[in-house]
């Protein structure tokens, strides 16, 4: 007899994932002691143990069945991609010292992996589908090792098991292993990560089995990548890469667990098929990002469809009608089951409102974090029928939001509709080129910063006691301008050319603006994990935007009272904004944007008649939202773009506008960055040792362009040779009129001492440079 004829059946009502880092951040606390050397690796594995029980117990309060496998079991101590790494061996050469006799590393030896050590560099951290989440990624080769190796999996379901919950564990499923892994190095042309897929596989089979043995009864792979088609490897590829993975995995035997696979973030389109004729029992689709299938799909009577109509990556409470619509749309496909989930893990999202007493009662009713998804996916499981009051409370929600004074403010609504094309063009480049070296006198290669200073201790405290109370406005602005000062005699010591303030005002570059426009609610506990032991808090983005105030212009017109050299006020894009914040459902994302935009252009317009001439607006979110299929792409990139060029074109042709980007995938967004019109834009680029070159030049990208000489997320001190070569490199391909010397990305978590050698040697390096051009050094 097989497995699949005699399992259990899937959960009715499950999610796809629980937020991991605990109510109260314990997670990162604990993790962050056992850096720092103030607890053993004991005492992280003893909260981390008490963390799972936690989740479990509180899982299955909510409602979850405990016997099922409707719990997801999907601890990680910093990243679930990490972990399916080590599970199978997988570990890069340079870390191979950490590896024991046995094929495992161990907890130390995982940080050290993913965080670095001295010369060594950790995974590459990269951004996770398009959600602020960040992985590491895996390097995989011809010689890697791959093999079952790490039973932590395995342990923590017994722990479960033996608790008295019989949890569904949650796996990296082996074809988005691969395609989110990288050839390592040394790597011959043409191999691909995928060509390792056979003996991923054969891992996996081992795990899976390993888990079965121990007695669960489901597994759960997430196989988000199956819903993208931008990999390099050919769509048809990627469609082989399941058939074969899963024909294996899920092939009849009575020693595997029955297979769950997930694939959230957007519309799972033709991999269904292969998927749905590999044998495996459950699918799980995403039907808030994506809809059911709308064609035959053979072999789909045996496979149970696992609905995902509950969001798990923003925090508005379900249309309870509408997702059981869809639901019922999914009955019409004829698969063996229909059942409920949300349609990504809840990672995305913090643990409970229950968290949030302060937040205004009205729009706390509009909301759902990860604990109140629980309720909703449980309400849908069992119908208006019953739960008659889950829905009654969804449809009251239904009914008021979109009258709440806030949500829609005439005024705002008669601005944008008044914009016409003129509002999304400045003057041409060359003019502005003109208009700006009239006024702003720059040596060739000018160097500047991307706008923080290292945060210290004293201005964390200040802001700290700020928000208390225990510091007055009066105090608390006295403190920020000293430390202005301070950054402001630290740069003209240095011989930087454009000064920045430093941002010490700004606890995150997102929420800074959300607290001082209207539209906006933030979070007193709403923490999600970026990467890491790293958190943030999201704001909500919740009605019409507007400006109610100026909100930085006080900060830079004090900067530049400071200073004869030129000063660069410093604000975030609507695209970031939007990305880092949870942003309202019930309008299209480019209208919202713009009327973030439309408050930036309010604060470029006072900046600049405060005399600041140079504005950068930080786009660093510009790639992330980019959408996981081409199709969609285009369509971003417009409102994008265009929310951008509405935030600046207000500006004079004399006022220099700067843009900076983080991810160096440059060359996939070149046209969009293009588009931006920004006369500068800073990018990450040390940390790729200036990859990003052959892109700038084979795009024809010609405006100022500051390729990144400094890798902020490392505290090595670059030295001046290593600068001077960069900016070689950089010289050959952009040339002396167009390029700036940057860092990769604002200073705020570096330590001053490093912050002052590395900017040293890149003044150092700069005026070298210059020199070899034979135009005056200083
Ligand atoms: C993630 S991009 C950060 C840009 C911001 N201006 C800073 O310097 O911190
Ligand atoms: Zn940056």
């Amino acid at each position: 007899m097989t497995q699949h004829l005699s399992q259990p059946e899937f959960p009715a009502a499950t999610v796809l994932g629980y937020p991991r880092i605990g109510p109260h951040r314990e997670l990162k606390k604990a993790v962050e002691s056992f850096w720092a050397g103030r607890t053993d690796a004991h005492a992280l594995e003893a909260t981390a143990s008490d963390l799972r029980a936690r989740t479990r117990s509180h899982l299955a309060a909510l409602g979850l069945g405990a016997d099922d496998a409707s719990v997801p079991l999907d601890f990680s101590y910093y990243d679930q991609v990490l972990d399916a790494a080590l599970a199978i061996g997988a570990v890069p050469e340079r870390f191979t010292d950490l590896v024991g006799d046995d094929g495992t590393v161990d907890l130390a030896g995982y940080f050290t992996i993913a965080r670095g050590e001295g010369d060594r560099a950790p995974l590459e951290m990269t951004k996770w589908f398009d959600s602020n989440y960040h992985y590491l990624v895996p390097e995989i080769g011809p010689a890697t090792p791959i093999r079952f190796v790490g039973r932590r999996r395995v342990q923590e379901f017994t722990e479960a098991l033996n608790a008295g919950v019989r949890t569904r564990p949650v796996l990296v499923g082996p074809v988005t292993f691969l395609l989110l892994s990288k050839a390592a190095d040394g790597a011959p042309a043409g191999f691909s990560p995928l060509d390792r897929l056979d003996d991923v596989v054969a891992a996996y089979a081992e795990l899976l089995a390993a888990l079965a043995a121990a007695g669960a009864p489901w597994v759960q792979l997430d196989e988000p990548a199956l819903t993208s088609d931008t990999w390099d490897v050919p769509r048809d590829e990627v469609k082989a890469a399941v058939a074969r993975a899963y024909g294996t995995l899920a092939a009849p035997s009575s020693s595997r667990p029955a297979l769950f696979v997930a694939t959230p973030y957007a519309r799972l389109g033709c991999a269904i098929r292969e998927l749905a004729a590999s044998g495996v029992e459950a699918i799980g689709v995403d039907l808030v990002r994506g809809s059911a299938p709308d064609e035959d799909v053979a072999g789909i009577e045996n496979v149970t469809l696992v609905g995902g109509v509950v969001d798990g990556h923003n925090i508005w409470r379900t249309d309870l009608d509408a997702a059981a619509e869809k639901l019922a749309a999914l009955e019409g496909v004829g698969a063996a089951r229909v059942t409920t989930s949300t349609s990504t893990s809840l990672f995305h999202v913090p643990h409970t409102l229950d968290d949030e007493p302060n937040l205004d009662p009205t729009l706390k009713s509009w909301l759902a974090f990860a604990d109140e998804k629980v309720g909703e996916v449980l309400a849908l499981a069992a119908g208006p029928d019953g739960a008659p009051e889950a829905f009654a409370a969804s449809r009251e929600v239904r009914s008021t939001r979109p009258t709440t004074a806030g949500v829609r403010r005439p005024e705002v609504r008669e601005r944008l509709a008044a914009l016409t094309e003129a509002d999304f063009h400045r003057a041409a480049y060359d003019a502005r080129v003109a208009a700006q070296d009239a006024v702003l006198d720059l040596p060739p290669l000018p160097t500047t910063t991307i706008g923080s200073f290292p945060q210290t201790a004293e201005i964390r405290r200040a802001r700290a006691a700020h928000r208390r109370g225990e510091l007055t406005d009066a105090q608390y602005a006295e403190e920020m301008r000293a430390e202005i000062a301070r950054v402001v005699t630290l740069q003209e010591e240095l011989g930087l050319d454009v000064l920045v303030h430093g941002e010490p005002e700004r606890n995150d570059m997102v929420q800074y603006f959300a607290e001082l426009l209207d539209g906006f609610a933030v979070t007193e506990n709403g923490w999600v994990q970026s990467y890491g032991s790293r958190c943030t808090r999201p704001s909500i983005l919740w009605g019409d935007v507007s400006r109610p105030a100026p909100m930085t212009v006080e900060w830079s017109a004090y900067t530049a009272s400071l200073t004869s050299a030129p000063v660069k006020g410093m604000l975030t894009g609507p695209v970031t904004i939007l990305a880092w914040s949870f942003v309202r459902d019930d309008q299209p994302l480019g209208d919202t944007a713009n009327q973030v935009a439309l408050a930036l252009r309010d604060e470029i317009a006072d900046l600049q008649a405060a005399g600041i001439g140079i504005i950068q607006v930080d786009e660093p979110a510009l790639r992330e939202l980019l959408p996981l299929r081409r199709a969609d792409q285009q369509a971003y990139l417009d409102w994008s773009v265009r929310s951008f060029r509405l935030a600046t074109s207000g500006a004079v042709e004399a006022t220099q506008v700067h843009t900076h980007l983080c991810y160096s995938e440059f060359g996939e967004v070149i046209e969009a960055i293009d588009g931006l019109d920004a006369d500068v834009t800073s990018i990450e680029a040390a940390r790729s040792r200036m990859e990003i070159l052959p892109d700038i030049e084979r795009s024809g990208f010609a405006r100022g362009i500051g390729p990144g000489v400094y890798d902020i997320h490392s505290p090595r001190v670059p030295s001046q040779a290593e600068v001077t070569e960069l900016l070689s490199a950089a010289l050959g391909s952009v040339g002396a009129r167009r390029l700036w010397v940057n860092p990769d990305c604002g200073l705020k978590t570096r330590g001053y001492a490093e912050t002052v050698d590395s900017l040293r040697n890149i003044v150092a390096a700069t005026r070298e440079v210059r020199a070899g051009l034979g135009v005056p050094t200083a």
